[in-house]
């Protein structure tokens, strides 16, 4: 069913403290989509994977991931939806005394009871799938940074997972080894018939790929759409954001007191 709901957020609220993080927040991804959450330093982007991947729970409202609620899970429960679940962070390292075909093969080994014969074809279809199977014996201290990457992006989708998280997938990379990334996380998702969540801030990277854009400041949603009518949005924080102005509702200066003040001047005077 094309439109089988992976993942509904349904009026989530969420509160480190006393301060909400997270403000009634809802959207739905669904199966074969790509959804990109955009948004400023500290707008709840990486608090909304962790709901989703059960490491947080809702102080309010409900996360279902594939038909289930996440919140009201048992340990059990949850362990068995994560392995539903494929993760790629930023600094999501590999195993660096492994060569990279041990690192794609680590998640079969350690979750599934397959013989050798198959685990072997299972991390060199990966890294077919990644380009990479040429660089199955080279170890990771070989492999250049968008090379790393894809390993990675390999040793994630090991075990075909119906929903892929990634958080900065596009952090540090070359322009050349960016574009790569994004048409290999938008063939891989096409590929496996699930769906992908992307954290990023990369603009023009992410909205070339994506179906839905759910774009966050300060913890609520203030735009969601396509990648069309989020360009469209006239919301002064998604204007800022969309065309890189340095200033605008997010001010380049953090509050400070004033420049002459710190530095004696304005306080001599006095
Ligand atoms: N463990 C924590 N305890 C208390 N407050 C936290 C904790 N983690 C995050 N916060 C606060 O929650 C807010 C949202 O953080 P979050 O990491 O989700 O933002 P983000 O949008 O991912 O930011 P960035 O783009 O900088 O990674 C921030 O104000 C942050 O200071």
């Amino acid at each position: 069913m094309s439109d089988h709901a992976v993942v509904e957020l349904d009026r989530v609220r969420f509160a480190y403290g006393e301060a909400d993080v997270l403000r009634d927040v809802s959207f739905t991804v669904r199966r074969g989509q790509i959804t990109a959450i955009m948004g400023g330093s500290g707008s709840g982007k990486t608090t909304l994977l962790r709901l989703i991947g059960g490491q947080l729970q809702a102080s309010a409202g409900h996360v279902r991931v594939d038909g289930e609620d996440v919140g009201s899970l048992g340990e059990t429960a949850l362990y068995r939806l994560r392995r539903k679940l494929g993760m790629l962070f930023q600094f999501g390292a590999l195993f660096t005394d492994l060569s990279v075909f041990e690192n794609v093969a680590f998640p079969l080994r350690e979750r599934t009871g397959l013989p050798e014969s198959i685990i072997r074809d299972l991390v060199l279809m990966k890294l077919q799938a990644v380009g990479l199977r040429g660089a199955a014996q080279l170890m990771p201290s070989e492999l250049s940074g968008g090379m790393a990457r894809r390993v990675a992006l390999a040793r994630a989708i090991a075990l075909d997972p119906l929903l892929m998280l990634y958080d900065e997938p596009f952090t540090g990379l070359d322009p050349i080894s960016l574009s790569v990334t994004g048409k290999l996380i938008r063939e891989l998702n096409d590929a496996l018939g699930g769906a992908s969540i992307i954290v990023t801030h990369d603009v023009a990277e992410s909205l070339a790929i994506v179906d839905q854009v759910v774009f966050l400041a300060d913890g609520v949603i203030v735009a969601q759409g396509s990648p069309d009518e989020v360009r469209a949005s006239d919301h002064p924080f998604v204007r800022q954001f969309i065309n890189g102005e340095t200033d605008g509702p997010v001010p380049f200066h953090k509050p400070a007191v004033p420049f002459g003040v710190e530095l004696g001047l304005e306080g001599a005077r006095g």
